[in-house]
């Protein structure tokens, strides 16, 4: 039977430069990859892999199926030839310089890089606003769970009262490891690495900081404020002992690290006092810290590397997202989603 033309073919090929290889990026290789024609069909144009950008071409890696010939240790040369950019590698630089020629350069940009977005977002949506272009991070805050997505397009006609939860996989991981199986403190960290969990600096995981990067994130989109990392009050788990762990069971409670975002007054128009300059719009407290929760609380019941976020909006109440906060599959996933809608966009824009 001959087989029906599919709308994509001969379409020409949106051209995709990944910049990371690791856990994330290595995930995202490979479904780019196997799900070459799903994407195909769902984009309208194939999606054409043109390089992969690493620090240390020599490093071993297990990327099945995926042409060596791809990988370079060039990134600008990379980021000057495509269509969208993901970038996956981390850190602050080079990934915000990349970001930046990707955008002038006429690139969408998705990345899954939290500390680059809480610290410098606001330059870049603005670098890209005027370019005409896109920056979307929907990885970068819970992984798997689009709570991104959830905050700011789907409760946009609402208005958003708190947002708190478990946010961040590897801590969760360790601190439920050491509640429920009694495993020493530094097994729990050493299995987060190995699972993926960790970033590249633990102690951003262990200090709080990425969770704080996070709940930025979520703060912004929920009520368009202007606040930064140096807003958030926070605490990590790092200086929990044996005798923390202990009180929290005897009164049948577990530890979690809470980051938590909450208006807590009216629209203020007046400056901060905090370093980060002022903060116009509603008050807004932005806090990170172990917390106790009583074990049956759906929170005390969010286990390994699980997140769970609870959202409280005036008109829709109470909603609850939960699922993977970490993991190379996992984090692809949302990666590739935001990678797909921007590519459909300039699909369409070629008509
Ligand atoms: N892991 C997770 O569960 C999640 C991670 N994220 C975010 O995704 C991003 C990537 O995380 P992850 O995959 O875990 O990180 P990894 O450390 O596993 O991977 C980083 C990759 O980037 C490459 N890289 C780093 N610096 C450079 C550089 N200067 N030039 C070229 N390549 C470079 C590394 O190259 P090489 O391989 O040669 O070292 C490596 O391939 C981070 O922003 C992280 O916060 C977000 C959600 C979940
Ligand atoms: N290190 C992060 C990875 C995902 O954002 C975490 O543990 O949640």
């Amino acid at each position: 039977m001959p087989r029906e033309q599919q709308a994509h073919e001969g379409a020409a090929p949106v051209r995709v430069a990944l910049l990371g290889a690791g856990t994330v990026g290595a995930a995202v290789a490979q479904r780019l990859m196997d799900r070459a024609d799903l994407f195909a069909q769902r984009v309208g144009a194939p999606l054409e892999l043109t390089g992969i950008a690493v620090r240390d071409l020599g490093r071993p890696r297990d990327l099945s199926g995926i042409l060596p010939g791809l990988l370079t240790d060039d990134p600008e040369s990379l980021v000057d030839q495509v269509d969208v950019v993901v970038e996956v590698m981390g850190g602050i630089q080079p990934a915000r310089g990349l970001i930046e020629r990707a955008l002038r350069g006429g690139a969408d940009v998705v990345t899954a890089n939290k500390q680059l977005l809480a610290q410098h977002g606001s330059e870049l949506e603005a670098l890209a606003a005027g370019a005409g272009r896109r920056v979307e991070f929907e990885a970068a805050v819970v992984a798997a769970v689009p709570v991104m997505r959830t905050v700011r397009d789907a409760l946009a006609g609402d208005e958003i009262r708190s947002i708190s939860g478990i946010i961040n996989g590897s801590t969760n991981y360790i601190l439920d490891m050491v509640a429920r199986q009694g495993m020493p403190f530094q097994e729990a960290v050493r299995q987060a690495g190995d699972l993926g969990y960790l970033e590249a600096d633990p102690t951003e995981d262990l200090e709080g900081l990425d969770a704080a990067a996070k709940i930025v994130l979520l703060a912004r989109a929920a009520w368009g404020v202007d606040v930064g990392l140096d807003d958030v009050q926070r605490e990590g788990i790092s200086g929990l002992t044996d005798a923390d762990f202990e009180s929290a069971r005897g009164t049948g409670q577990v530890i979690k690290l809470i980051a938590s975002a909450w208006r807590s007054g009216p629209a203020s128009g007046s400056a901060s006092d905090s370093a980060a300059g002022p903060v116009s719009g509603p008050r807004i407290e932005v806090a990170v810290r172990p917390t106790l929760v009583a074990a049956d609380h759906p929170f005390g019941q969010t286990r390994e590397g699980t997140n769970m976020v609870i959202i409280e909006a005036e008109s829709a109440g109470s909603l609850r997202l939960s699922g993977a906060g970490a993991g190379g599959d996992e984090t692809a996933s949302a990666v590739l989603g935001d990678l797909i809608n921007v590519a459909r966009s300039r699909v369409a824009a070629r008509d």
